[in-house]
């Protein structure tokens, strides 16, 4: 239980905006069930990110709970919808086009899962994005196949799209490896509290170390509003599969074993103890990838050029379409003066600039009927497009964007 905020529910109630959410500028309240929810930062717009606190209307006592995720910067105001009682739709006025729309997660699964794990009150952002362009890929295989390579090779020819999940390892470092750049590299004990902290979307025990995917590893890239390359066993695949994390999932295999021990001999990086262990191992994880149906898509890496090339053909790289994607994902022009309202699945913001109005937009339409992922990570699927609101209603659609 915390102390009541600077700004207590009371000065929030002036403001209604019609569908369950109050506002004072920078601070917003939303109830869900028995829940209240203020979101926002100090009158004085010193706070460098928007605060969550939650009063509860049975007891009368006020939380503040663990937040996840990378918070949204503070703005100069805010408009709130309740979604589905899981989520708070936010929408920062006069922010950058894809830093206006935000979700807190206040009873998804994966925040329930943080719940049990933390034991309190826990709350989590996500980023809102539109379109699915920005769906992780988790990449598999044994120890040797080949997927580093390939990696490597996605992420140059397309820095700009894709950014690398750096995961934590307790396994010593290779001499050409950099901290935070290849791994974490970390102790055990470090790495066994910081799963107990529930810092971790997915973590394994390879090849005798611990292995595991930290939430902030894939923040950090969809942050940046990259496709984040997940490169994990196929323990860690299954967990993720489990996960609120909705990916593409790859398993990469070797021509043969024989090959598979070439590359992991001539490679040099192994001990011949640690060699035979990954070959022992590369046996199950083949069978796992190959029947476990974890994975979307199974690739022979034999030829490394044409391997590359099946792989972006999957991706939607190649040809005319990687183009396309190669630009940078639009976000949503939101000028600083706009009222929210909601229909249905459709979220209306009322643009009254006169700018608009000229061009007879002057309503931007965000429609969540098809969200998908959330946190940890971006909420992909929204749909957003302009309608004149002097015609028929939200069937008035003149320009869809
Ligand atoms: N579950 C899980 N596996 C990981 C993670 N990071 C790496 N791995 C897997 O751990 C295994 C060993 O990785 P590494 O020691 O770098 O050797 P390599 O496979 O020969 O490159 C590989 O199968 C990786 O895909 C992680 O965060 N979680
Ligand atoms: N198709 C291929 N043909 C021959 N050698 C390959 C091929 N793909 C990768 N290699 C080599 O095999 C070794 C292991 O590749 P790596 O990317 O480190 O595997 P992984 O990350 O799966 O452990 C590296 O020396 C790499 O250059």
């Amino acid at each position: 239980m915390g102390e009541a905020p600077a700004f207590v529910v009371d000065d929030l109630l002036q403001n209604q905006d019609g569908f369950g959410s109050k506002s004072n500028g920078c601070k917003i309240t939303t109830t869900i069930g028995d829940k209240t929810y203020v979101i926002g930062g100090e009158n004085d717009e010193s706070t460098l990110s928007l605060e969550v606190q939650i009063f509860d209307e049975d007891t009368g006592n006020w939380a503040t709970p663990i937040v996840l995720g990378a918070k949204p910067s503070s703005c100069k105001g805010l408009s709130a919808v309740s979604l589905n009682d899981d989520r708070i739709l936010i929408v920062k006025k006069g922010s950058t086009p894809d830093d206006c729309i935000w979700f807190l997660e206040v009873d998804t699964r994966f925040v329930r899962e943080q719940k049990k794990i933390q034991g309190t009150d826990v709350v989590a952002w996500s980023r809102g994005a539109r379109g699915y362009a920005e769906k992780p890929v988790v990449i598999s295989g044994p120890s040797g196949v080949g997927k580093g390579t390939l990696i490597s090779m996605l992420m140059k020819e397309f820095p700009s799209m894709f950014g690398f999940s750096v995961s934590h390892t307790t396994r010593a470092p290779r001499c050409m490896e950099k901290d935070g750049v290849h791994y974490h590299f970390t102790e055990r004990s470090v790495m066994e509290q910081e799963l107990k902290d529930g810092k971790f979307l997915e973590h394994a025990l390879v090849h005798g170390n611990l292995y595991g995917t930290s939430i902030e590893a894939v923040e950090v890239v969809t942050d940046t509003g990259k496709r984040c390359i997940l490169d994990i066993d196929v323990q860690g695949a299954r967990s993720v599969k489990a996960s609120s994390l909705e990916a593409i999932f790859i398993f990469i295999c070797p021509p043969s074993m024989e090959e598979l021990e070439t590359r992991l001999r001539s490679r040099g990086t192994e001990t011949e103890e640690q060699i035979l262990k990954r070959l022992q191992n590369a046996k199950k994880e083949m069978e796992q990838g190959q029947s476990s149906g974890i994975f979307d898509h199974i690739l022979y890496n034999d030829n490394l050029d044409e391997c590359y090339e099946s792989l972006k053909k999957l991706l939607g790289l190649d040809g005319a379409a990687a183009a396309t994607l190669r630009s940078a994902p639009q976000g949503i022009d939101l000028p600083a003066d706009h009222s929210v309202s909601k229909m249905d699945n459709k979220i209306t913001i009322n643009c009254g600039t006169a700018e608009l109005k000229k061009a007879s937009k002057n309503l931007i339409v965000l429609d969540v009927s098809s969200l998908k992922g959330g946190a940890p990570g971006r909420t992909r699927g929204l749909d957003v497009y302009a309608i004149d609101s002097f015609s028929d209603g939200l069937n008035g659609i003149n320009q869809p964007s």
